[in-house]
């Protein structure tokens, strides 16, 4: 195989693959999720543990900044945990979470108490916080690119959820709703600097595995949760119970 760096044109063809192959919009439980077919328990289930990796891509994006020593890539970086925090109390994409959790039923103080995590959550959900600690930045922004494509499942998903449940409305799913005007200004940003920065062979397959590490954090999330709750059902020491943290 050749040294050389594909064009860009290719490279961006390559990223843009993993995502037709294995981002997790084709996993069977979104499938079950957007076709109205979860049980009120099932998409409880989906939004607890789902709530734990809300709370930690702020964190990581705050590690990633805190390796960052060129004020114009923390600048245009920042705003990606403004968009989780909000800058007042209430406001931000974690305190929307908290909206679909109480629209759901949910005790929100429960879902934000992190008990009923799933362990296979906690562990794929740290294992990418500490990717993005520790790697180099160019994998550590590499991995965020799966937001490339992610409007679309948010879009399916808004469409489906509306279709489908009562709980859903302009409120309850008002997370997704900004997520699509949040993700593509991010991932413009973050495709871009890839680009720019995936000089050689090496950087741009670097680049290709952190994305597919990426995909498997998210799939491996998915996978948890439909053992545990769909098939064949079993949930782990710790897991969520049916039943608590109801409002
Ligand atoms: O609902 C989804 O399928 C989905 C996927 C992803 C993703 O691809 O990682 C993110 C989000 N949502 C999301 O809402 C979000 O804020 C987000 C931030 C990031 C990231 O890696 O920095 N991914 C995602």
């Amino acid at each position: 195989m050749s040294d050389r760096p594909d064009s860009p044109a290719d490279f961006e063809a390559r990223l843009r693959a993993i995502g037709d192959r294995q981002y997790h919009d084709k996993h069977p439980f979104h499938e079950l999720l957007h076709s109205g077919g979860c049980t009120p328990d099932q998409v409880r289930a989906w939004v607890i543990n789902r709530y734990y990796y809300q709370t930690r891509i702020p964190m990581k994006d705050a590690a990633f900044m805190s390796r960052v020593s060129d004020p114009d890539l923390r600048r245009e970086w920042r705003s990606r945990i403004e968009d989780h925090d909000g800058r007042a109390p209430g406001e931000g994409g974690i305190a929307r979470w908290l909206k679909l959790a109480a629209g759901v039923g949910l005790d929100p103080d429960y879902v934000r108490s992190e008990v009923g995590i799933l362990p296979a959550t906690r562990f794929a959900v740290d294992a990418y916080v500490r990717f993005v600690r520790d790697e180099p930045l160019l994998p550590a922004v590499a991995s965020s690119l799966t937001e490339l494509f992610a409007p679309a499942i948010h879009k399916n998903r808004i469409a489906g959820l509306l279709e489908h449940y009562d709980f859903a409305n302009t409120d309850t799913l008002s997370y997704f709703q900004n997520r699509l005007t949040e993700a593509p200004k991010d991932v413009a940003f973050g495709l871009q600097w890839v680009m720019d920065n995936a000089r050689t062979r090496a950087d741009q397959d670097a680049a290709v595995r952190a994305l597919i590490f990426k995909t498997e954090v998210l799939w491996a999330q998915l996978d948890a949760l439909w053992s545990a709750y769909v098939e064949p059902g079993r949930i782990p020491p710790g897991g969520w119970q049916p039943g608590q943290g109801l409002a």
